[in-house]
């Protein structure tokens, strides 16, 4: 699903209206339309009081058009007009006489206004500010934001919650609505998904209006959301004659003592993603903990018992994923270092590969072309240095992989894959990965998938997505707490077994007889 930016909106906006010859209240009133039939089929007209929070732009005509809607419809609501500016919307004002021509009259919030009570079990429709927001709010209105953030009401957000900024990092995190559910015109914005901006939503939906199709489709975004649609696109079917060499060799290079686990982490995910072969090449002190834990896997062991210091080796693998519990031990920098040099093979940095990486920025010049590195947030900024907030991270990843022409994974709750200018935004995975080795995991799954002939850019694309589906599926065995790396490589399978699973169709029910046929 592409992610557009407030200006591409804007502009299918312009173009819809134009080609559809309609006005922009019209559009208006669809989506108002959208957002009632949305609460209608939830609320079934209960009573419950719904106050609706409107601004003087289009969020808040969304905002206007709807308080009527659910007026017409004997819903409880009380209406605020956020009067924080003199320039109102010219759809706005339409939608504001038509609710007066209905006799209903908004209270019209200014700075020395008393701040509404609000009772915890009603609800609260934020259509405050949408994505026309460019600066920060005024102090009342923050004050507002706060009362309504701390009534612990149900808060649904028209388009994007109220001081969010769609393409850039708000600068006051007390002006922005914490939003229950968000319903966004089109598609989702990309600061939904982002770790400073995403806790402001708690769930999203996309409401369609309509936009024009030609333009949408048309229309190249630097955002793409990657989900189930996306990721079939690209995978790639077993093939009935194939035999183990069609689906590759997995170098997997790493650990040191005490630190043998994470390359058994990764060996066992590369093969469990479907490669034909893994080596593991480890210290010596490794050798009879992988042959006995994991008797598919082969193994070549350095000549020291507890770090690497020299990689030779006489196999062909087709790719290698390097740096899982390695260490940073000077002999091993020399080791990586001599290796990069020679190595044509393609590359998947992970952990100290890109700890050793960040301190000796000389050698990212041996990196072959599409190389995927796959940093933590500390591994990151150790690469690329600090970054002011979410948007400047993005920046600078861009740049990071258009310089060394190499994939980022960033890794996080919402993982982004950057090739060429463009970020993939994960929607699989929850908190419980946040654990021990899960990482290890990720980088094993990638260079199994580039082994089977995966693009770079896919199969960080498509093993981040599965990373994450597997741990959304083994958490409903688990739970959060309990989830362990080694669980995420067990629901591999079953990962991409739900690629092909078709959702639950409703059953006819027995009142509709004739639709049992
Ligand atoms: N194509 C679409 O997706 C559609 C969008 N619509 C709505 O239109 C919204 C965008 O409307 P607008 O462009 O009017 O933007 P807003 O509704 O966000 O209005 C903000 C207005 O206040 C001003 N402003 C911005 N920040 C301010 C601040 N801190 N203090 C005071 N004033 C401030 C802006 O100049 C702008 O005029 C969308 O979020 C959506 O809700 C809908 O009307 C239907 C069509
Ligand atoms: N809250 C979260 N939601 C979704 N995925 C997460 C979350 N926290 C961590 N992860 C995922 O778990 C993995 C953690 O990697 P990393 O920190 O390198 O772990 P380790 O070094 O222990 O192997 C990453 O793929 C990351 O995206
Ligand atoms: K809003």
């Amino acid at each position: 699903m592409k992610l557009f930016s407030a200006k591409q909106i804007y502009k299918a906006d312009q173009i819809t209206t134009k080609k559809q010859g309609i006005a922009g209240e019209e559009l208006m009133e669809r989506a108002s339309l959208q957002l009632f039939n949305w609460m209608h089929l939830r609320m079934q007209g209960a009573p419950v009081k719904i106050h609706l929070f409107c601004g003087i732009g289009n969020n808040g005509g969304d905002g206007i058009a709807l308080a009527r809607h659910l007026l017409e419809h004997g819903y409880n609501i009380a209406v605020y007009v956020v009067n924080y500016s003199e320039k109102r919307s010219e759809d706005f004002l339409i939608n504001l006489a038509r609710l007066k021509e209905r006799k209903c009259w908004p209270n019209f919030m200014n700075s020395d206004d008393e701040l509404p009570v609000i009772g915890k079990d009603d609800i609260i429709v934020d259509g405050i500010f949408g994505i026309g927001i460019n600066r920060t709010p005024d102090a009342w209105v923050i004050k507002l934001i706060q009362h309504l953030n701390n009534s612990q009401a149900f808060i649904l957000s028209i388009d994007i919650p109220s001081g969010l900024f769609s393409d850039q990092s708000p600068k006051d995190f007390d002006a922005i609505i914490k939003s229950n559910y968000v319903l966004s015109f089109q598609a989702p914005k990309l600061t939904f998904f982002l770790p400073e901006s995403g806790p402001y939503v708690e769930q999203w939906e996309a409401l369609d209006i309509g936009l024009d199709v030609d333009y949408l489709s048309s229309t190249e975004t630097a955002y793409e959301l990657i989900g189930k649609n996306e990721v079939l696109t690209v995978y790639r079917p077993r093939e009935k004659y194939a035999h183990k060499g069609t689906y590759g060799h997995v170098l997997i290079l790493g650990g040191s003592y005490g630190k043998i686990g994470a390359v058994c982490l990764s060996s066992k995910a590369a093969l469990h993603a479907g490669c034909g072969l893994v080596t593991a090449y480890l210290p010596a002190v490794g050798y009879s903990i992988l042959q006995t834990s994991l008797p598919e896997i082969m193994v070549l062991t350095d000549k020291d018992e507890k770090i690497i210091t020299d990689i030779t080796f006489e196999i062909d693998p087709t790719i290698i994923g390097v740096g899982m519990g390695m260490g940073t031990d000077d002999k091993t920098i020399m080791a990586f270092g001599s290796f990069l040099k020679s190595n044509e093979k393609p590359l998947v940095l992970d952990a100290d590969a890109i700890n050793i990486l960040s301190k000796h920025k000389d050698l990212l010049k041996h990196l072959p072309k599409d190389t995927i590195l796959t940093p933590h947030p500390k591994e990151l900024e150790r690469l690329i240095g600090k970054w002011k907030n979410d948007f400047d991270k993005l920046n600078k990843v861009k740049k990071f992989s258009d310089q060394h022409q190499c994939v980022v994974v960033i890794k996080g709750a919402n993982t982004i894959v950057v090739q060429n200018g463009k970020g993939y935004v994960n929607t699989t995975g929850n908190p419980g990965m946040a654990t021990a080795g899960s990482g290890d995991v990720l980088t094993g799954i990638i260079s199994g998938l580039r082994a089977q002939g995966y693009s770079a850019l896919n199969a960080a694309v498509f093993g981040v997505y599965l990373h994450g589906k597997a741990g959304d599926i083994a958490v409903e065995k688990t739970g959060y707490q309990s989830m362990v790396a080694t669980d995420l490589i067990s629901n591999l399978g079953n990962a991409y077994l739900d690629l092909f699973q078709i959702p639950e169709q409703p059953q006819p029910s027995e009142a509709e007889p004739e639709a049992q046929q």
